[in-house]
């Protein structure tokens, strides 16, 4: 079996073809990976009838979630090389997803469209999705409240906060995740709007913690600082490993992300 160790912006994956040779982890053996190859999320390519390949994804703390932006990008980078195609098409649990190239070697994907109903996010209860009720510290003045939510394929929590770097991210970061409004838990965002075309961008991973960049995490950054109208449609994320370019077109209501991926190495077992 192929293995590729890739990172899209930082953010880090164990790639295993699964296409040919049967590939299907234990929690444990997921964490175990995760944790040899220093990776964020362990990924399976698997034969799809529809698409050009099924996209699996646990995260390192062994969960199998259905989106993630950033290994998208390294699996289309993946799949291009492979087929020679202009596009290719990934199926995963949330969508389907297309990747192509962009300009100087970087890749972009069409992450579909944001959900925004609380349903979909999921929420515990019916809200506002553009300010829900968690506060994080003292009730009578928390250091956190009232995040946006929307969900990329996986659910995320936004807070829009004057300096990212003033947060402990670590520390809070696992209040949100397994906050009771979340049945499935979310990803946490601690946005700042730097100005109308550029946010920086920290970001706690739901069953990862504070990775390098979140590719959902940035498409859910820029839609829920759209729609609140922050910024526009279209904006540079800074994340922590690299730049993500994320545009929510209004003509399809799709979200393409557009950055940098890296093969870090490839080995067979
Ligand atoms: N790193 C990813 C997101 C991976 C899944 C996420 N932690 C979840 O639990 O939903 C990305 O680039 O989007």
């Amino acid at each position: 079996m192929k293995i590729w160790k890739m990172n899209g912006a930082g953010n880090a994956f164990a790639i295993f073809d699964a296409r040919s040779v049967p590939f299907s982890p234990t929690e444990d053996q997921v964490r175990q990976l995760a944790e040899e190859m220093n990776a964020d999320q362990v990924i399976a390519l698997e034969r799809d009838a529809a698409r050009d390949v099924f996209m699996r994804i646990w995260n390192r703390d062994g969960g199998e979630v259905s989106a993630c932006g950033n290994a998208s990008r390294c699996v289309g980078r993946l799949l291009l090389d492979e087929t020679g195609k202009d596009g290719i098409t990934i199926q995963t649990e949330a969508d389907m997803l297309r990747a192509f190239r962009a300009e100087d070697g970087l890749i972009t994907v069409d992450m579909g469209s944001p959900l925004m109903g609380w349903e979909d996010i999921p929420l515990a209860e019916k809200m506002d999705v553009r300010g829900v009720d968690v506060k994080i510290g003292p009730m009578d003045n928390p250091i956190l409240s009232r995040p946006a939510v929307v969900s990329m394929g996986n659910p995320h929590a936004v807070f829009f906060v004057s300096d990212v770097d003033a947060y402990d991210i670590p520390a809070l970061g696992p209040l949100v995740e397994w906050h009771p409004l979340f049945p499935e838990g979310t990803n946490v965002g601690f946005a700042q709007v730097i100005d109308r075309n550029t946010i920086r961008l920290r970001v706690w991973e739901r069953g990862a913690g504070l990775t390098k960049a979140c590719g959902t995490g940035a498409c859910a950054a820029l839609v829920c600082a759209a729609r609140a109208k922050l910024t526009e449609r279209k904006a540079t994320l800074i994340l922590d490993g690299g730049e993500l370019l994320v545009d929510w077109r209004e003509s399809d209501d799709r979200v393409y992300m557009t950055g940098p991926v890296e093969l870090e190495f490839e080995t067979e077992i």
